[in-house]
């Protein structure tokens, strides 16, 4: 046995009603003017920073545009905020870790959706039309409020889909070789699947779902991204497919096979797409998507999902 492992120093605030305590995970990291990037729940969020609230941006966008981070960061200069937080999904996630690592101020991240990049290192930024990422600790949030009850109201494709984005990191991560990362993307999978093994909306399914999507990406920052993820991010950055719908088509053709007919049946129970056809991607894009991708494996996977069919 050989790995390397190093926490990350993110603090996490995990139950319902926690984003009660948003201004004083602020404070504790010495914010006097915060700028709030919010979709869902922001008003709440609002509401709890009071005076520290100084400036509000609505326009985050799924993969990360370089252009709307732009925006967003001359905002943050203009009002001089000191501290970001953000509530929503990815999107907003993805925005604050962006204008963090730009401006060098310390973030908080409310996430209403499992996408688990609260708890990662990592950062993908879309330009002319192509996605790259990159891993790097500055990016790493320094607190993550997980309330419950802001992902109550969060719609059943959305909820589906998402799950299974942080079931994909967990599936990436499972049988690493440092055992506390196999055991937590284990017990990810698990939580995922037994959530999604009912009605995903009830309280407890969202708890469940929520502190998986914790584990999931606190695997995600720790082991590389493999095929599935880079297929992600090409079909998303360059072709403009939804993210947590496109890990959803993909993961029943990338995952081993004890779990892939199971991913599979439960995608179609919920009536999620299955196929990138589905998604409208196009047949004679697949291979460009293969070239960009830049790996042996990937017009073949490619291929597989399109159509849906068995992998092999
Ligand atoms: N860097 C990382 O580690 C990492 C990991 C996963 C995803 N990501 C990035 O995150 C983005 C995708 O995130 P996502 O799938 O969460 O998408 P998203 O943030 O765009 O949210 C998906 C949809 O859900 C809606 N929504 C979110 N919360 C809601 C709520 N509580 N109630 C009702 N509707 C709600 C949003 O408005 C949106 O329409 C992509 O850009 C992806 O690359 C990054
Ligand atoms: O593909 C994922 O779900 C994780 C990595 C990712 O999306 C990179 C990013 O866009 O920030």
């Amino acid at each position: 046995m050989s790995f390397t492992f190093e926490p990350a120093r993110t603090r996490v605030v995990f139950g319902r009603g926690t984003a009660a305590s948003v201004r004083d995970e602020a404070e504790r990291l010495g914010a006097t003017r915060v700028l709030l990037i919010a979709r869902h729940g922001g008003d709440k969020v609002a509401a709890e920073l009071g005076s520290l609230l100084t400036t509000r941006f609505t326009g985050a966008a799924m993969h990360t545009p370089v252009e709307v981070t732009e925006r967003a960061l001359a905002l943050l200069h203009e009002h001089g905020a000191d501290c970001v937080v953000s509530v929503g999904g990815g999107s907003s996630t993805g925005l604050s870790k962006a204008l963090s690592v730009r401006a060098g101020v310390p973030q908080i991240i409310i996430p209403t959706t499992y996408a688990g990049s609260e708890v990662t290192p990592v950062l993908g930024e879309t330009s002319g039309g192509l996605k790259k990422t990159r891993r790097d600790a500055a990016i790493q949030p320094d607190t993550v409020i997980y309330d419950v009850d802001l992902t109550l109201d969060l719609p059943l494709d959305v909820t589906v889909t998402s799950a299974f984005n942080a079931l994909a990191h967990a599936v990436t991560a499972r049988g690493n070789e440092n055992p506390l990362i196999d055991a937590i993307a284990t017990k990810a999978i698990e939580g995922v699947l037994h959530a999604l093994s009912g009605n995903p909306s009830t309280v407890d399914a969202r708890t469940e779902l929520l502190y998986s999507a914790w584990l999931a990406g606190t695997c995600l920052a720790s082991v590389p991204m493999g095929l599935h993820h880079k297929l992600a991010h090409v079909l998303g950055g360059t072709f403009g497919l939804p993210h947590a719908a496109t890990h959803t088509a993909l993961l029943s053709h990338t995952a081993p096979s004890d779990l892939a007919q199971r991913i599979h049946d439960t995608a179609v129970r919920f009536g999620v797409a299955t196929s990138l056809r589905e998604l409208g991607m196009a047949e004679s894009d697949l291979s460009r998507a293969a070239e960009i991708a830049e790996h042996p494996d990937a017009l073949r996977v490619l291929t597989n999902a399109w159509r849906d069919a068995p992998s092999g």
